[in-house]
């Protein structure tokens, strides 16, 4: 049974959805999953999410919340255990510039060439490994990017943690390579941490949607 109302509009392969579920997991707070068609969206997405209309949508307490960056700071501001944001404010300030990077810089060339055929693979795949450089920088010292625990930036890097690898296992190219030993150590350890094994959708099936996405692409091009 959900506890205190909290429900949550989400798409099985989304990378901004899992966030949202990871988070919830880590604070222990138990919700109702609703898998919305992204062909066919619900009347209550719609509504909830009436702006961009996609998920994910948290609702809490008969209140909606959209965009998942958001959602996570206030799932971590509503349940305050296992906290997810660093609490000084350069610390804090720093989290949401790597969010955001991950977010607008990192993911869009692949997401370009492997969904959009806007981008050869072969150029994004180079700007993903210039990027991946620039993260493995920020592990400097750390086990996650929150530090000793998993914090947002770890949560919002699940798009690099998981989904790199389908990209790659879709163009048969590998990115994170031993180039990157941190980024490498963190990846293992954070898709085997117990919350997140449990938040991550099944591999198989994932797999089989990245290469279907991507041969589909490939053959209407
Ligand atoms: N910036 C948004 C991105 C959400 C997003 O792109 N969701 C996709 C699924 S991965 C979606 O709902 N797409 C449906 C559509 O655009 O119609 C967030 O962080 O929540």
């Amino acid at each position: 049974m959900a506890e205190e109302g909290v429900k949550v509009h989400g798409f099985w392969i989304s990378p901004y959805s899992t966030r949202v579920e990871i988070a919830l997991k880590m604070k222990g707070v138990k919700y109702e999953y609703v898998e919305e068609d992204l062909q066919n969206k619900s009347s209550e997405l719609l509504q909830y999410n009436h702006v961009h209309k996609k998920v994910p949508v948290l609702i809490h307490n008969g209140k909606a919340i959209a965009e998942s960056k958001i959602i996570l700071e206030y799932i971590d501001e509503t349940w305050k255990n296992n906290p997810i944001m660093p609490q000084d404010p350069h610390e804090k300030a720093m989290a949401r510039f790597w969010a955001k990077f991950i977010d607008d810089e990192f993911l869009q060339p692949l997401r370009k060439a492997l969904f959009f055929g806007e981008m050869e693979v072969e150029k994004a795949i180079e700007e993903t490994k210039v990027n991946l450089k620039i993260l493995e920088k920020v592990l400097e010292g750390k086990n996650f990017f929150g530090g000793e625990r998993i914090g947002l930036v770890d949560i919002v890097a699940t798009s690099i943690a998981y989904w790199v690898p389908l990209f790659e296992k879709a163009v048969e190219k590998k990115m994170l390579t031993e180039e990157f030993p941190k980024l490498c150590n963190w990846k293992n350890k954070y898709v085997n941490h117990n919350i997140i094994k449990e938040a991550l959708p099944p591999k198989d099936k994932s797999i089989a949607y990245f290469r279907a996405r991507f041969a589909k692409f490939r053959t209407s091009s």
